[in-house]
């Protein structure tokens, strides 16, 4: 039976201003590595907040390992690494490990130091002398050297230089991969994601537009080109979702997903992740595409066999 690292039934956060996140249901199986994307403001921080039990949902549930965030256990499981990285400037290095290793029944030393060596950065500097990409990468260090169930991303390499990048990019994959560790990465930088990540997950306006694996959302779709002279051919996509469209030196390019044969004349390509998600992004009418593996049934119970 699959196991659910992560499961939102009917999830929803009000703010002063209205809903952060509404109706929020998705669930992530255990093992996978998850892009959560989504404009400014679309509500990703509040829904890794939630998961990670520093904001109360107003409406629904979220479940880790099917056990609530705020649960002793779950919180045994589960690393957040956010976008303010909130360590104590006058620790020294060393001592933050230290706090690690007593705060983490599952420590691992060797992990968390390794992660810091790589980058030369000395055991025993004090934080507050860090720069910002060496701080993040003693935040990786803590979050890794946790070896979680459950690993929550928010935005974590924007300070980072492209070899490093690289590095803690390998060093998620190398957890996922080699510990089953679950990883959820919400980031705006869509190169980061493509390769590294196998799910998908895409919040817009507070609310999921997309969720399960990406190559079955991506086989979902189709890039169909035409000549934009022939006016008519905009009717040729009727009766097709159409997800949004683009005329690029006379050329009409439309992302679809197909509701029968494919119209004559267009040329179909699969879509690249970078195509796909910016053409969602400006979207803000096409229904929900939710996979199998993913999906929660609308009285909020988990559908039976869901995996696809
Ligand atoms: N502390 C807060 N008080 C009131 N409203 C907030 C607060 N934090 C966020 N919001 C609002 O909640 C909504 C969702 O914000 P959230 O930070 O979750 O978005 P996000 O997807 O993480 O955005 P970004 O990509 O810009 O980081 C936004 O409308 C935002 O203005």
């Amino acid at each position: 039976m699959t196991e659910y690292a992560l499961e939102a039934v009917g999830c929803g956060l009000r703010r002063r201003r209205g809903w952060a996140l509404r109706d929020c249901s998705f669930r992530l199986p255990a093992g996978r590595v998850c892009a959560l994307v989504g404009p400014n403001g679309a509500g990703k921080t509040t829904f890794l907040s939630i998961a990670a039990d520093l904001l109360r949902p107003t409406t629904g549930t979220v479940r880790l390992f099917g056990e609530p965030p705020g649960g002793r256990e779950a919180r045994g499981w589960t690393a957040l690494l956010s976008q303010d990285k909130a360590l104590y400037k006058n620790f020294r290095v060393d001592e933050i490990l230290r706090m690690g290793r007593e705060l983490n029944p599952t420590w691992d030393q060797r992990r968390a130091e390794e992660i810091i060596l790589q980058g030369d950065v000395p055991l025993g500097a004090r934080i507050g002398t860090l720069s910002g990409g060496q701080r993040t990468r003693v935040a990786f260090a803590l979050a890794l050297g946790k070896r979680p169930r459950l690993m929550l991303l928010d935005e974590p390499m924007a300070d980072l230089d492209p070899l490093v990048r690289r590095q803690m990019t390998d060093a998620l994959l190398d957890d996922a991969r080699n510990h089953g560790t679950t990883v959820v990465m919400s980031s705006h930088v869509v190169a980061e994601l493509d390769g590294a990540c196998d799910y998908l997950v895409l919040i817009s306006n507070g609310t999921v537009r997309l969720a399960g694996e990406i190559d079955v959302i991506t086989d979902e779709h189709r890039l169909l080109t035409a000549p934009d002279q022939d006016r008519a051919r905009r009717q040729d996509l009727r009766g097709h979702v159409v997800v949004g469209t683009m005329t690029e030196r006379r050329r009409l390019t439309a992302l679809v997903r197909p509701r029968g044969p494919l119209p004559q004349g267009w040329q179909a390509g699969t879509p690249t992740l970078e195509e796909l998600l910016l053409t969602h992004l400006s979207s803000t009418d096409t229904p929900p595409l939710i996979t199998p593996s993913a999906r929660v049934s609308s009285d909020g119970v988990l559908s039976p066999g869901g995996a696809a």
